[in-house]
């Protein structure tokens, strides 16, 4: 997920402003929303779910790949430490990556960096699937981090130039549904392998199939076009009438494709004409991402906005649910549980789930509320299960299950573990992602962006710290400590982040213009 929203959806999202009849934006928005789903809208959604599916995949294959190493990397059993840094590369260069992601989709085009992606994540799942070291695991893992951060930028933005504005939003919450999906799927190829495999290549089964939905993918895209936004923006002007005429699916005459690629080129000119005065006020191009970000940091709503983004992803990451993600297998081996990647698809299946009831309820009960409502319920959740944890006596260095479990405290925990889960993906699996309708446009684009830096920094030290803070401070202690963030984050939304749900993207970002930075 990530920034590449929407200069097009603000319009869409704002009916309180009049529709002014002479405007050709608002003819193009008409001839959109009077269109039904065509094959292409469908292939469009296809290509979109595969990416958060891929996306999925790799973060939640390696709860059971962890389990299944054995000593098969380096002939040795891995330390808490080797466990950690595998994980997290591939946030770290999630995060690195996907600053450039935006430099090379103007260069090259959206449709060749995504095929591009498409390839880097083959490669990594190949050198996974091939290494015998850690630090070669270590590589391949940072290989799909790279096209995790680039895809999860690229793609949206792929889908939202090329969707008619009608569908854009919906098939920009099919990425996060599909995130999830992804990780229930890999959940589940993880404990099919490794009760049905060979015990010696299940894991490299595991995140070889990593590859598969690439490929896929990449099949797909090399029979799509590229977006109309895009073609207008490097002078290709006919094609993108012809890209338009097809997403418009025979359903728009000339006029309605002549209007669209005019409103493109319209916004495609106020964009570089916008650009041209800043960099003009501030001395030469170079210093035009320095323009943005003074606007960004200069202006005191700007700063709000930017501030309660940074807010929620950080919280999102920082709260602890990918630390299940990444080590659900592990925790549940030490627990004692039979057949952990069996018992750990809990969290993948609630993640997954609740993520589909948050997605039709958080327009109606509202951004804010729905955080207020499920945080409570992550805390309570996670208090429990550091009690539970309090009955085990475990190491996160065994593989072997603990020899007595302790039916009632493994039956605690794992129920709390669920409570806490579905409290995280009501709220703050998804509301951070909803970050673009906080900024106003000329800093959407940047402020969305560092938001989306703080989510892959804030899972980099989760995934780094996780088993080490088990190890240092015993498995209660480091819930509690998540429980502590989840209760700051508490107050915090409760005092700085005001509802924006019903509000157009002009109403919500007006509202953040009040210098008083409470929420009254
Ligand atoms: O919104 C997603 C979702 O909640 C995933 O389950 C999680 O692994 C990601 O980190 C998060 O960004």
């Amino acid at each position: 997920m990530s920034s590449a929203e929407e200069p097009l959806i603000s319009r869409q999202a704002a009916p309180s402003q009049d529709p002014d009849p002479n405007d050709e934006t608002t003819v193009h928005e008409d001839v959109a929303a009077a269109a039904s789903p065509t094959i292409f809208i469908y292939l469009l959604t296809f290509s979109a779910g595969i990416s958060g599916l891929l996306f999925g995949y790799d973060t939640g294959v390696i709860s059971s790949t962890l389990v299944s190493l054995g000593t098969s990397l380096s002939s040795r059993e891995l330390t808490a430490l080797d466990k950690s840094i595998i994980t997290s590369s591939t946030s770290l260069l999630a995060l690195l990556v996907s600053p450039f992601a935006s430099l090379l989709a103007d260069r090259l085009g959206r449709r060749r960096v995504v095929l591009a992606t498409d390839a880097v994540f083959a490669a990594g799942s190949a050198v996974q699937t091939a290494s015998t070291t850690v630090a070669a695991m270590v590589l391949g893992r940072a290989v799909v981090g790279a096209a995790v951060g680039a895809a999860s930028f690229v793609v949206p933005l792929y889908v939202a130039e090329l969707a008619p504005a009608a569908f854009r939003g919906r098939l920009l919450t099919v990425n996060v549904v599909f995130i999830t999906l992804g990780q229930v799927v890999a959940y589940v190829v993880g404990w099919a392998l490794r009760e049905y495999g060979d015990e010696r290549t299940a894991w490299r089964w595991m995140v070889g199939l990593g590859a598969l939905p690439a490929v896929v993918q990449a099949v797909v895209i090399a029979f799509m076009p590229e977006t109309p936004r895009w073609l207008v923006l490097v002078g290709r002007a006919g094609e993108a009438r012809r890209v338009v005429a097809k997403v418009l699916g025979g359903k728009g005459g000339k006029r309605e494709v002549d209007a669209t690629v005019k409103a493109i080129e319209i916004e495609v000119r106020e964009e570089s004409e916008g650009r041209r005065l800043r960099n003009s006020g501030t001395g030469g191009a170079a210093s035009g991402w320095k323009a943005s970000l003074q606007e960004l940091f200069g202006v005191s709503r700007n700063r709000r906005a930017l501030s309660i983004a940074c807010l929620l992803q950080g919280l999102q990451q920082l709260c602890g649910f990918n630390s299940l993600m990444y080590f659900s297998a592990t925790i549940f081996t030490m627990v004692g549980f039979p057949i952990p990647t069996l018992t750990s698809l809990v969290v993948a299946v609630t993640n997954f789930a609740f993520t589909i009831a948050a997605l039709f309820l958080i327009d109606r009960i509202g951004r804010r509320r729905i955080l207020l409502w499920s945080i409570p319920f992550m805390i309570a959740g996670l208090l429990l299960a550091a009690w539970g944890f309090s009955f085990i006596k475990l190491s996160t260095t065994d593989s072997a299950p603990a020899k007595t479990p302790a039916d009632g405290a493994a039956a605690v925990i794992l129920v709390s573990i669920m409570v806490y889960v579905a409290g995280y993906a009501m709220g703050l699996g998804n509301v951070p992602w909803m970050q673009s309708e906080l900024f106003a446009l000329n800093v959407r684009s940047l402020g969305s962006g560092i938001a989306t830096a703080t989510n892959w920094g804030a899972n980099f030290v989760i995934g780094l710290t996780f088993l080490l803070l088990m190890d240092a401070f015993t498995p209660s202690w480091t819930f509690v400590l998540y429980a502590v963030i989840c209760a700051t984050g508490y107050g915090l939304i409760w005092r700085f982040y005001p509802e924006t749900a019903g509000l157009s993207l002009e109403e919500a970002a007006s509202l953040l213009e009040d210098d008083n930075w409470g929420v009254r």
